[in-house]
This record gives structure tokens, sequence and C-alpha cells, in this order.
């Protein structure tokens, strides 16, 4: 049986990669196959493992799908209820972050983490134009902000883009993974994914809905391979994630240092917002929970 991973998925056809060859084949596969998987809008996503028959016509059949360690999902816009899968087997997502030009706030950063951490898709910090810190202030709050993060256990890499800074160790952390890269318009995701290698281009796939009249254009993801090894998975139009569905219980299972104390509050089902004996107040007033993170816990909870 030859293994492939889908490197492109439109939903009625798709681009695979052979395994041990490299070949890439269109494939397809059979509508029995399809019907097994009815809650999501398209049974297979970039990233998927596969077995493939190829047939005589050049065409790869898809027979198996293999377990995925992780997805992401966005909801179908036709159809509300179910879910589209837009990428899987994600090794790492790295999170590209600016103290200044623009600012992200760490509101936005938690947000992303929480969802990485609800896809159990591993994260890194990339703080990008660190060439742009020079004032007092600025190096105060990359400093706060890396102390925090490290705290908690994610890894953090400074970077710039435009002066090639720490590029190399990027390189060496991405190689022979599948990464994704999130992060605000104009944090450079772009400016990292060129600095990394400057011809691989990421084109923007457009492919028009001929059911549509062609008027409705839909962009899907693609993944490419980076010359030192490894890949990014391109989803077009996802600048920024969105926070995924998660009740207000649920919450604290994604901010790590508050899952860690959460067992020694009092009450099973604190949520740690001013019930007596809670742990995790008890940890944030001894400074062993960022301050900055539990507010935004608070106004993430407020929200939900
Ligand atoms: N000073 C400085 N500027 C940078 C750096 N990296 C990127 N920029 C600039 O920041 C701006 C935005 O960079 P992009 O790479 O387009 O950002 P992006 O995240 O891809 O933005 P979107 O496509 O909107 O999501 C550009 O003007 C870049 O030149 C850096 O390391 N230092
Ligand atoms: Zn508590």
């Amino acid at each position: 049986m030859k293994q492939a991973t889908i490197i492109k998925s439109t939903g009625s056809w798709y681009l695979l990669k052979d395994k041990i060859t490299s070949t890439i084949y269109e494939a397809r596969i059979r509508g029995k196959f399809k019907k097994e998987k009815i809650s999501t809008t398209n049974p297979l996503a970039v990233g998927d493992e596969v077995d493939y028959e190829l047939h005589e016509d050049g065409v790869a059949w898809i027979t198996t799908i293999h377990p995925r360690k992780n997805y992401i999902i966005r909801k179908s816009v036709n159809l509300s209820k179910s879910t589209h899968i837009l990428a899987s087997n994600i090794d790492l997502a790295c999170i590209i972050f600016t103290i200044k030009n623009p600012q992200t706030s760490l509101g936005f950063l938690n947000r992303l983490l929480i969802t990485c951490e609800a896809y159990h898709i591993p994260v890194l910090i990339v703080i990008n134009k660190i060439d742009l810190l020079i004032n007092e202030e600025d190096l105060k709050e990359i400093k706060e902000v890396t102390h925090i993060y490290k705290k908690i256990g994610y890894d953090i890499l400074e970077i710039s883009a435009n002066k090639n800074i720490n590029i190399d160790i990027l390189k060496y952390l991405l190689k022979n993974k599948v990464s994704l890269f999130l992060g605000h318009s104009g944090s450079g995701k772009s400016s990292t994914i060129n600095a990394l290698q400057p011809d691989l281009d990421l084109k923007t796939s457009v492919i028009s809905n001929s059911n549509d009249k062609g008027k409705h254009t839909t962009t899907f993801a693609q993944m490419y391979d980076w010359s030192f090894g490894g890949s990014i998975i391109d989803i077009p139009g996802i600048k920024e994630f969105e926070l995924v569905e998660i009740s207000k219980e649920e919450l604290q299972n994604f901010f790590p240092e508050i899952y860690k104390f959460r067992s020694w509050c009092k009450f099973h089902n604190c949520l740690h917002l001013n019930e007596p004996n809670c742990a995790v107040i008890k940890a944030v007033d001894e400074d062993e929970i960022s301050q900055r993170r539990y507010s935004n816990y608070l106004k993430i909870l407020k929200d939900l």
C-alpha cells in the first residue's frame, strides 16, 4: 500500500504527495468513503495521512485515512451546523507576536494560545521586529512578556525578519515539522516566511465555484515544503484564529498554569473568581501565576 500526505484539498479533488518518492498526484475518494464521514463538509484535509492506489490513468484513489493527531476546524459558511476541517497533523503553530508596530495585545496572544491548547497543537511564540525595540519601556515589556510565557512553559524566540536576526534558529526549530503561522495582520508573517525561504512564494489558490456562476470564489489551504525540510500549511483567510467554542468550565483547561493549581481549590467546580480557598487566586497573590494572565482569564470568562 502506498502512503501519502494530502497537500491540497478542495472538497471535490485533492493533491497528495507520496511519502517515499515525493511525487504529487491528483487524488480522489470514492463516494462511499465520503458518506462515512458525515459530520464535516470535507472528508479530507490538508495534512491528512492516507493510503492510496495509483490507477493507470495516473489518478490516485485514496483508500484509507489514518487517525489525525490534531486538526483545526472552521464552521462551514453555508451549512451553519457543520464544520470544515482546515488542516490536520500540525506539529507546531508559530505565533508571530510584536511588542510594537503594531502592538499585539497579550489578550490576542492568549486567545491564540487557548485555541492551540484546545486543538492540541504545540506552540512557538515568535517575537518579531526586535530591531525596533530600543527604548527602555519596550525592553522592559519584552523582558516581562518573555518571563510570563516561559514560566508557563511556552517556547519563545526573538527574531527580526527584516534584519535577519535569529532566522537560522527559527529554521532549526521548524526543520522537519509541519507548521502553521498565526498572528495579527502586520506582525510579519509573510516577512518571516520570506526570510526563511525567499523563493517559497505562497500562492493563494483561488478556485471559483462553478455552481455559483463563477461569482463565488473559495480559497483552500495548501501545504508547501521548506527547502530545509518540513513544511508550512498556508490557510488563506486565517490571519487570526477564532476562539474555539468553549464553556466557562472548560476555559481553565487551556491556561496551563491555572490548570496546574486548580486541583488544590476547595471546590472542584471552582472558576477562581472569588470562591473561598481558591488555590489559583492564592497563586496569583504569590506571583506564581501572572496577574496579567489571570486578569485576561477573568475577562475571557466574562465574555464567554
Ligand atoms: N522593523 C521591522 N519591520 C518588519 C519586520 N518584519 C516585518 N516588518 C514589516 O512589517 C510590515 C508587515 O509585514 P508582513 O510580513 O506583511 O506582515 P503579515 O503578518 O504577513 O501581514 P498580513 O499579510 O496583513 O497578515 C511590513 O512593512 C514589513 O516590512 C522586522 O523584523 N522589523
Ligand atoms: Zn479556584
